[in-house]
Parts: C-alpha cells; structure tokens; sequence
C-alpha cells in the first residue's frame, strides 16, 4: 500500500485551505492583496491602508483609516520589562532578540493570552506598532544609547526611521520604507504564514502563532535571503566579477540567493518597485555601484530565466537599507515589519472554522523489532 502513496515533499503544489486575502499567480508573475495589484498599492498606498485592506477586507474610507491609524499609535508602548530584557540579550542576532520580545509580551501583557477573533485583532494592533519599536529599542540599546521614544506625528514607516536613527527621515526615505512593508505585507501561503497558521490550527493565542512566524521567517530561504544578497553583493565587489562568481555558483550547485521561488515561474512582481528604489536612491546618494553589480548578477542568471529561475523580493532590498546605513542583521526583522499584518489576517482567516494542522509522514524505518535491555545490546 505504501508504494502507491503521493508524497508532496515540501508540501509542493498542495491547497490545504481556502483564502480570501491575497492571489499569486506564479505562471504570469502577478500578486494582489484582496484584489486590489500590488502595483497599485505600492504606487498609491500607504501601510497603514494596506494593513486596514488586509485586516478588514475592503479599502478603509479617510474616516476609518484615522481610527485605524490612532489606535496603531496608541499601540505604540512597550512594558520597561522589553527594555530590560533587551538589555539582558543585546548582543543577541536582532531577530533572536524580537522573537523573545513577543514571547515575553504574551506573559507581560494579559489580553494577549486570549483567544477569539476580537482578541486576536487587538492584539494584531499592539504587535504591529511594538515590532518596530522592539527592532529599534535594541537597536539603540546595543549601541550604548536609550531607545528613541516614537514620534505620534509621524506615519508607522517615518516613525520607524525616525526611532532606529533618531533622525526624522526625509519624506522620500519615508516612502520607500513604506513602498517596502507595503511589499512584504502578505503573501499567500508562504512558510512563516504556513507555520502561523499551524500553531493557530491548536487553538493557541496571537503571540505564540507570530512567535513561529518570527522564527520560521528568519532563515535563508525565506526571509534571511534579503541579508545574503548583501553578503553576496560585497563578496562580489565590482560589477565585472559578477559573471564569475555566477557561474563558480552553478558549478558548485548551490543557489544564487535572491533568485527564485516556489510559486513564482515569472519575474516576483514585488521586485519591479524594489529595484527602481535602488536604482533612484543609488544615484540620488552617488553610489551606483550597488544597482550595476546587482543588474550585472541579473545577466549573469539570465540563461536560467527561461526555466522560472528570476529575482524575487528580496534581491533589492538589502542594498536599499544598506544605503539607509541599516545594518545587515536588521534586514530580516524589516521584513517581519512589514509582515506583521499578512500573519494577523491569516490567523485570524485560519481561526475562523478552525481546523487542526496535521498531515501524515509516511514511515520508512525499521520493521516492527522485539526490545533489547540495556545489559544486552
Ligand atoms: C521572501 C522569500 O521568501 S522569497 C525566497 C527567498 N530565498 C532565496 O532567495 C534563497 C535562494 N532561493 C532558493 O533557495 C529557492 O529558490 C527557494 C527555497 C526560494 C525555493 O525553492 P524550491 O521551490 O524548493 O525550488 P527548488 O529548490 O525545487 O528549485 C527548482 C530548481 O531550481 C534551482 N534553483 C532554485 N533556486 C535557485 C537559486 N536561487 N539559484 C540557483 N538555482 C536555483 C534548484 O537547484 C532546482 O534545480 P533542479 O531542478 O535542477 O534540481
Ligand atoms: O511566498 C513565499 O514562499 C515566500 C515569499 O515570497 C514571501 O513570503 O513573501
């Protein structure tokens, strides 16, 4: 019987439920977010709009996008137990140091053990505004410095600039950082969104669904890719070696990182306004050089792009807040900022009519064996 089992390794091209939040469509290399294009949310939108789309399902009027914004910087606080915790691991990786965070919200914090879709869409609040401010906390604090208190004037993605470098951003960096968690908002059934939905699936509370968001998002070949482009590009150092170091890549068979996707056989479409950002800031700062070596990485791929091997989200963005002057470890927890949103909706979608996450692994070890004691083995 076992030889005719269908395995799906990976859970490749599997549907485990249905979805009302965001379409892929790998084959044409298209993305929407409750219908609506990612190009023209990322052109006309702000995060704070994306965030009320993506929650409540429909574009909000100016009247309840300045409730929604209000109650996301009311949010903005943090129990001096974060601060104090941060302190403790600060020389932790930043994403290790924010997954604490939101552990030790849950017992600081009582109403985030509740469960219920209001709950969980209060609690989705407070999470949304306390990331960035933990990100930046720890920023500020492994630097020998106080964190920088948010400014109720400022917009989440301004306001978050403005607590990393206690410096009030320039209204075009504000808006590429908006463009930015506009991008990463949501994405379908990606792994840390799998992952959330999963613990949410046990009936457990919000904060421990986006803690195993947090840690699932943080490796290379999902949320960590962003980090390695960065690596990448400094390793290859000028535009000319590029072909080079592709090609010693291939070889070896290990992947360029940054290219491709389990959905997407096209062009990842988020990466369009990603790399235009580049391109802009790079010659707006007088560095160049960035944009060329990664367009020159582009070319060397190119013979594979044929077989659905293109740029994906996050080849851009690592240069981007490279020249924001943002370190590197950083990269991973920009991206769970603007995420924050994608996970709340999903586990509030997977609360309603919840069902258990429980698919089966099809045995391949010994044949049942009688038990040898210790003394005889
Ligand atoms: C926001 C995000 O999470 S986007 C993804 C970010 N991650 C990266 O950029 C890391 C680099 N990319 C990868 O590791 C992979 O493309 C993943 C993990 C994203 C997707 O992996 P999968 O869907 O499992 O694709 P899979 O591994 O089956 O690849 C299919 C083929 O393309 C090749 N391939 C996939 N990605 C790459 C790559 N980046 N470079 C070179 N070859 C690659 C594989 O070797 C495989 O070739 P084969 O059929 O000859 O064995
Ligand atoms: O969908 C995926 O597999 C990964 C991805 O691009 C994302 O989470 O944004």
């Amino acid at each position: 019987m076992s030889e005719n089992v269908k395995i799906n390794r990976g859970l490749k091209g599997v549907y485990f439920e249905r979805s009302g939040v965001s379409d892929i469509d790998g084959a044409k290399g298209e993305l929407s977010y409750r219908g609506y294009s990612i190009h023209d949310l990322a052109t006309h939108s702000t995060f704070e709009e994306v965030c009320y789309l993506l929650i409540y399902g429909e574009l909000p009027t100016a009247g309840q996008l300045a409730d929604f914004d209000a109650d996301l910087k009311a949010a903005r606080v943090l129990p001096d137990e974060i601060h104090a915790i941060i302190r403790a691991c600060k020389d932790g990786h930043p994403m290790d140091v924010l997954r604490t965070c939101v552990s030790a919200l849950a017992a600081l914090e009582p109403a985030s053990q509740q469960v219920g879709e209001e709950a969980f869409l209060a609690n989705g609040v407070r999470l949304t505004s306390q990331v960035p401010m933990i990100i930046a906390a720890h920023e500020a604090i492994r630097n020998g410095r106080d964190p920088v208190a948010p400014d109720m004037t400022l917009g989440h993605a301004a306001n978050w600039l403005w607590m990393l470098k206690e410096e009030k951003p320039s209204a075009d960096a504000a808006r590429l950082a908006d463009v930015d968690f506009i991008l990463h908002a949501e994405h379908g059934s990606n792994a840390s969104s799998f992952a959330a939905r999963v613990t949410v699936g046990t009936e457990a509370n919000l904060h421990g669904a986006i803690v195993t968001a947090l840690s699932t998002l943080a490796g290379p070949a999902h949320g960590g890719a962003a980090e390695d482009v960065m690596k990448m590009v400094h390793e290859i150092g000028t535009p000319d070696k590029a072909a080079v170091y592709v090609k010693a890549k291939r070889a070896a068979k290990e992947a360029v990182t940054g290219f491709g996707h389990r959905v997407y056989r096209k062009e990842d479409p988020r990466a369009r306004h990603m790399r235009e950002g580049v391109r802009k800031l790079g010659e707006e700062m007088g560095a160049p050089e960035w944009y060329e070596i990664l367009q020159a990485v582009v070319e060397a791929m190119s013979p594979y792009a044929r077989h659905g091997l293109n740029v994906n989200v996050d080849f851009y963005s690592g240069v981007i807040y490279q020249l924001h002057g943002i370190p590197m470890d950083l990269y991973v927890p920009i991206f769970a900022i603007g995420r924050m949103p994608g996970w709340v909706i999903q586990c509030i979608e997977q609360q309603r009519g919840n069902i258990l996450i429980r698919p089966l692994t099809l045995y391949n070890g010994p044949e049942l064996r009688g038990y040898v004691p210790i003394a005889d083995r």
